[in-house]
């Protein structure tokens, strides 16, 4: 760890050592990385990733830590986090080009301003550009795949490339980036010429079907589940009458039971027992197996 703290004091890069992953976490949950880094231009990514790998540092890329379910054990080695550059935010006619760090949010607020229809669905998703691509975020009838022209990406062996949307393997809730070890610099977007007023009342109205039908209120890392084939995870997991179960801290919403939240001191293994729980519970008297979508990362 020595030599790559010297490495980045002589770059000047930024980084806290033991940082509490709780703090970089929707859910409000997780031990320590060893290292937090964070980087604002690609010059300082390669020379961090590059340090890591001199000394065998495992890293983790950090979006807006809003589907991660952190470990009470922390996180081994080094976990990254993009700035400056990588939230920058241009447009080119219906073309939008966002940096990875970029908030999904201040994204589609930059399409509306530009009078550009095609995000609305985005508005009110908690994540980074590149966490969306990552998990081909989706809602309210869209989804990152619907509008993705391209990500650059740097590849595990230090190769930038620019991969059409053709070639991510968008699906439901996954992508490409899911095994191929990339990390997402950019991602570029077709969005079309649209009337703002218009624009803006869709954005308004996903917004307002969340908070009304979201615990927005509680920490969480949203739905825990996929929906199975032909059923919906919220309706099987209150059939089965798990509204308000508690594991520790963690809680079946009372508000929609496709969500688990943290009403206080959760820990990783209270959600990880409650997330057992539903899934036995459902799958004993529903048949449906419950596919858990929140990424469980740290040590065991
Ligand atoms: C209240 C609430 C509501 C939500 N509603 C929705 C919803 O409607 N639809 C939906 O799809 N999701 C929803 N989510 C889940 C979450 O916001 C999305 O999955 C989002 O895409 C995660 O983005 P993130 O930046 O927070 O990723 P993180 O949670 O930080 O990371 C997720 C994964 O992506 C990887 N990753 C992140 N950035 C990069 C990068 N640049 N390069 C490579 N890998 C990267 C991480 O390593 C990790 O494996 C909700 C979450 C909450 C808390
Ligand atoms: N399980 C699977 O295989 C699939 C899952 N998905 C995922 O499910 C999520 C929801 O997508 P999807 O199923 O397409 O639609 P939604 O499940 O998001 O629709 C949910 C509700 O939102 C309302 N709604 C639907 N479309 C719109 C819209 N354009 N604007 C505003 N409200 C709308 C409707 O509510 P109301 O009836 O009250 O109007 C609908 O019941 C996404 O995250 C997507 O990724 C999508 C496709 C396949
Ligand atoms: C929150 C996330 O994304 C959400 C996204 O916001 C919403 C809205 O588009 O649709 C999915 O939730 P969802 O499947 O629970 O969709 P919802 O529209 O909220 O509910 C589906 C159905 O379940 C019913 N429902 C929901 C909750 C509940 O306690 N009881 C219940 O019966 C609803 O009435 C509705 O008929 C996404 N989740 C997944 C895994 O597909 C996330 O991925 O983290």
């Amino acid at each position: 760890m020595n030599q790559l703290i010297n490495t980045l004091n002589d770059n000047h890069i930024t980084y806290t050592e033991n940082e509490p992953m709780s703090a970089h976490t929707t859910f409000k949950i997780g031990g320590a990385a060893d290292i937090l880094i964070t980087v604002n231009h690609i010059d300082e990514l390669q020379t961090a990733l590059g340090a890591c790998k001199a000394s065998d540092i495992p890293v983790m890329i950090l979006g807006n830590g809003s589907n991660l379910l952190v470990s009470d054990n922390g996180i081994e080695g080094a976990v990254i986090t993009l700035d400056g550059d990588f939230k920058e935010i241009t447009v080119d006619g219906d073309i939008i080009i966002s940096g990875a760090g970029a908030k999904l949010s201040r994204l589609c607020s930059v399409a509306l301003e530009n009078s550009l229809t095609g995000l609305e669905f985005a508005y009110g998703i908690p994540g980074s550009v590149g966490g969306a691509m990552y998990m081909n975020a989706g809602a309210y009838g869209g989804e990152m795949k619907d509008v993705a022209l391209s990500v650059t990406a740097l590849t595990p062996d230090g190769e930038i490339r620019e991969v059409p949307a053709e070639e991510l393997a968008l699906g439901y809730r996954t992508s490409v980036f899911k095994t191929n070890g990339d990390i997402i610099l950019f991602a570029k977007y077709k969005l079309a010429q649209g009337d703002p007023v218009a624009i803006k009342e869709k954005m308004d109205d996903v917004m307002n079907r969340r908070k009304t039908k979201q615990p927005l209120e509680y920490p969480s890392a949203g739905s825990v589940f996929k929906r199975p084939e032909g059923a919906f995870a919220g309706t099987l997991i209150e059939q089965c009458g798990l509204k308000g179960k508690t594991v520790g801290g963690a809680q079946v919403s009372e508000k929609h039971a496709g969500f688990i939240i943290n009403i206080g001191g959760a820990t990783c293994d209270d959600v990880m027992g409650l997330v057992k729980l539903v899934q036995e519970t459902v799958k004993a008297e529903t048949g449906y197996f419950l596919e858990r979508e929140i990424i469980r990362t740290g040590r065991e």
